[in-house]
């Protein structure tokens, strides 16, 4: 296969760059100075495209390459990637689901701590803190990582709820089926669903001040799930008693107003950062491709 041109939207772990060298012919985007300059010299030459969550691919792109045979993410969620234009051109998407799962959920719950229970204090004043433990947690989206993250709030004795498109049966928690409702009756409220449409803004002005000033938000999904700027006024109004933020709306830009607020915790998109998991990830991303192009059947297609 190292005939096969393969295109990488931006820099990922090592290892899946090494890996995908040693068995294609691979480009990496970010060493051309833009990406005319790229397709001008090779856009026919690509027949796959690796993008991850933090550079996707959209349908200006996918048009420029006549030869895209196959889009795959190094990513679990894949809102960046024009689904649409892909579906159009019959070009099959894969994602990078459950090998990072687990990941995703731990940071949740190590934003939530380290949150409540001031382990990285911006200041070293000397205060009581409240507790994770027994706290009323709700989860946006109960897919795998909502569902990871409950079973880790299990652990803690925190009581469960959730809100998604649908009930889910024997689960076990209570679901609302307004998002507003389980904001009011949940202390830590944490969103692990896809991003889409109907969930881009889902935490609103009127989800922050149902958890209130006593309540905290922890996002470890997407950026534009949180209505940014709502949130920044309130945590600066003491309207939102904490956040923890993994992602934002416009990463890798963070709003200057959130820098220095002692109550909120942010980590920069590491939700999938282990090493263990960067090479699960990597290893999954090249069974994908190698099994397009040897003509079998994919192991995690989005399309
Ligand atoms: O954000 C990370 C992912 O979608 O895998």
């Amino acid at each position: 296969m190292e005939s096969i041109g393969v295109l990488m939207t931006c820099p990922m772990h090592s290892y899946i760059q090494e890996e995908l060298a040693k068995r294609f012919n691979l480009f990496k985007l970010w060493h051309y100075p833009s990406f005319s300059a790229f397709a001008q010299a090779h856009a026919h030459s690509i027949r796959a495209l690796v993008a991850s969550a933090k550079v996707g691919v959209d349908a200006a792109t996918i048009d420029s390459l006549p030869n895209l045979e196959i889009v795959s993410t190094y990513s679990v969620g894949y809102d960046n990637i024009d689904l649409h234009k892909c579906r159009h051109r019959a070009i099959p998407v894969t994602n990078t689901p459950n090998v990072l799962t687990d990941d995703v959920a731990d940071v949740a719950i190590a934003l939530a701590l380290s949150l409540l229970c001031r382990i990285c204090p911006r200041n070293s004043t000397w205060q009581f803190t409240p507790k994770l433990s027994g706290k009323a947690v709700g989860i946006v989206g109960l897919g795998r990582i909502g569902w990871a993250i409950a079973k880790r709030a299990e652990g803690f004795g925190c009581p469960v709820s959730y809100h998604s498109r649908s009930e889910k049966s024997e689960t076990g928690y209570k679901y609302y089926s307004h998002i507003i409702d389980l904001a009011a009756n949940s202390e830590v409220l944490f969103v692990a669903c896809t991003l889409s449409e109907e969930t881009r803004h889902i935490v609103n002005r009127g989800v922050i001040d149902a958890l209130g000033p006593k309540g905290i938000l922890i996002n470890v999904g997407r950026g534009p799930h949180v209505d940014e700027p709502e949130l920044v006024a309130a945590l600066i109004e003491g309207r939102l008693g904490g956040a923890g933020l993994d992602v934002f709306e416009n990463e890798p830009e963070v709003p200057e107003d959130l820098l220095g607020l002692e109550n909120l915790v942010m980590t920069p998109h590491v939700g999938t950062d282990t090493l263990e998991t960067c090479i699960a990830m990597g290893d999954l991303v090249i069974a994908n491709l190698e099994a397009h192009f040897l003509g079998n059947p994919l192991f995690t297609p989005v399309l």
